[in-house]
């Protein structure tokens, strides 16, 4: 480990005390890998769960030990959260319900665990003094206004009506009934009660807009380590069909676009947000990969070609399956239809530029999954079913 950290202006880092909420989940435990194994900061690991932190709490001989302290506890109703706060120079907040299965059809607890559940998380940084970086999402900007141009416009063709800027795009949901918005708006009602807390009462902040990050430790596997029926994030589904040799799903046709960013990547860029609180202050960051784009039909594809390389396995005959929207997530899906990031201010803020390709990424990534579960589901398909 480094001593000495310096930062983007050449000055030394000091280290910090960082309350890190829903430290337990993916992003956070990669965050949290990073802070232990390459810096001098601490953190105070707030979380229900730690299933995917427990290596780097146990055992006690770990290096970093005295640097992480794990406090379960759930945000909606805990007293020890302001005290945790004020303990920490620096709040990050990773805390929601996250996954698109969930937000159709549990939009109360989507609008909840986005908005209601987070105010006191602002309330407490603003009013005790204290930095906050915010987890946001790409999916505050919604649909592209390119979607809405007719199919034979050339302008179609012009970035400027589907490249995603934090400081101009505007942000364009689906109708009420649609219930997929209900995270998108819940996220950009907290982006805006966040901002105005910087403009009105000074409280330093940081907004970050993932796009689509992914890696090991992404999610569940539905019936090994998350439940049977449950729908995880796409990279988890795909990754679950290929481990169970059954076709991929494609929802709607899989036509949708995405720009996917290894996990990796996007913690480098979150660790200068952390080290440099002068460039990051009062900005809100995309972090994605524009160079990573494909349709979901042509991520399966290309999963399917990498877990036949990583795995050894033959290659599928059927590789993937057409399904509607309402029979994989049911009433009220809706869907983002294309996200690339525009990558100018974090650039010229932190000078982050994303590195892994989407195939590279992929493939460390499905080595990670067949290496966690292919045995698991080997033993979980042969155990009889319960009659
Ligand atoms: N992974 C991505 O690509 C992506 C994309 C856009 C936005 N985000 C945002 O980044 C953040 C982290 O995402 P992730 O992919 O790591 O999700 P995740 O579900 O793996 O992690 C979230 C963690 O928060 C915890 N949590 C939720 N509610 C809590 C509560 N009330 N009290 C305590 N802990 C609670 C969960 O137990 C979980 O461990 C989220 O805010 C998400 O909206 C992620
Ligand atoms: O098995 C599947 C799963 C998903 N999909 C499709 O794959 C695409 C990506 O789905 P994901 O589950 O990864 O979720 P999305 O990219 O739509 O949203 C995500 O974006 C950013 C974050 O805020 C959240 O983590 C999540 O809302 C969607 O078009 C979805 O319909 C399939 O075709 N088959």
């Amino acid at each position: 480990m480094a001593t000495t950290r310096i930062d983007l202006d050449g000055r030394p880092v000091k280290p910090i005390t960082i309350c890190m909420i829903g430290a337990g989940g993916f992003i956070g435990s990669h965050l949290c890998e990073k802070l232990m194994s390459e810096t001098p900061h601490r953190v105070l690991a707030l979380d229900v769960y730690n299933d995917k932190i427990k290596h780097l709490l146990e055992p006690e001989s770990l290096p970093w030990a005295t640097r992480i302290q794990f406090h379960r506890l759930n945000i909606k109703h805990d007293s020890r959260l302001e005290g945790l706060i004020k303990m920490a120079d620096l709040t990050i907040n990773l805390a929601a319900i996250c996954t698109p299965a969930d937000y159709n059809t549990r939009p109360l607890d989507t609008i909840y665990s986005n908005f209601i559940d987070a105010l006191p998380v602002v309330k407490y940084c603003s009013e005790n003094n204290r930095r906050l970086i915010h987890f946001s999402t790409c999916e505050v900007y919604g649909k592209t206004i390119q979607s809405f141009l007719p199919k034979d416009s050339p302008l179609r063709q012009d970035p400027a009506y589907y490249v995603l800027k934090e400081d101009t795009s505007p942000c364009i949901f689906g109708s009420i009934e649609k219930q997929r918005w209900s995270y998108a708006c819940a996220k950009q009602l907290i982006e805006r009660l966040i901002y105005a807390e910087g403009a009105e009462n000074g409280l330093e902040f940081t907004i970050v807009r993932p796009f689509n990050w992914i890696g090991p430790r992404m999610d569940f596997i539905p019936g090994i380590d998350g439940p049977s029926e449950g729908v995880p994030r796409v990279l988890a589904c795909f990754s679950n069909n290929l481990l169970r040799r059954e076709p991929l799903k494609l929802v709607d046709g899989g036509k949708s676009q995405r720009t996917f960013v290894y996990i990796k990547d996007a913690i480098e860029a979150v660790l200068l947000m952390i080290e440099n609180p002068d460039r990051a202050n009062g900005h809100i960051f995309n972090v994605g990969n524009p160079n990573n784009e494909v349709t979901v039909r042509q991520l399966a594809e290309m999963m399917t070609k990498v877990y036949t390389k990583v795995s050894g396995e033959p290659y599928l005959e059927s590789p993937t399956i057409d399904v509607s929207s309402k029979e994989f997530y049911g009433e009220g899906y809706d869907d983002s239809d294309k996200r690339i990031p525009d990558m100018t201010i974090i650039n010229k803020q932190l000078g982050w530029n994303p590195k892994t390709s989407l195939w590279d990424l992929l493939e460390s990534t499905l080595t990670y999954q067949h290496r966690t579960y292919a045995e698991a589901i080997k033993k979980a398909m042969v155990k009889p079913t319960a009659s």
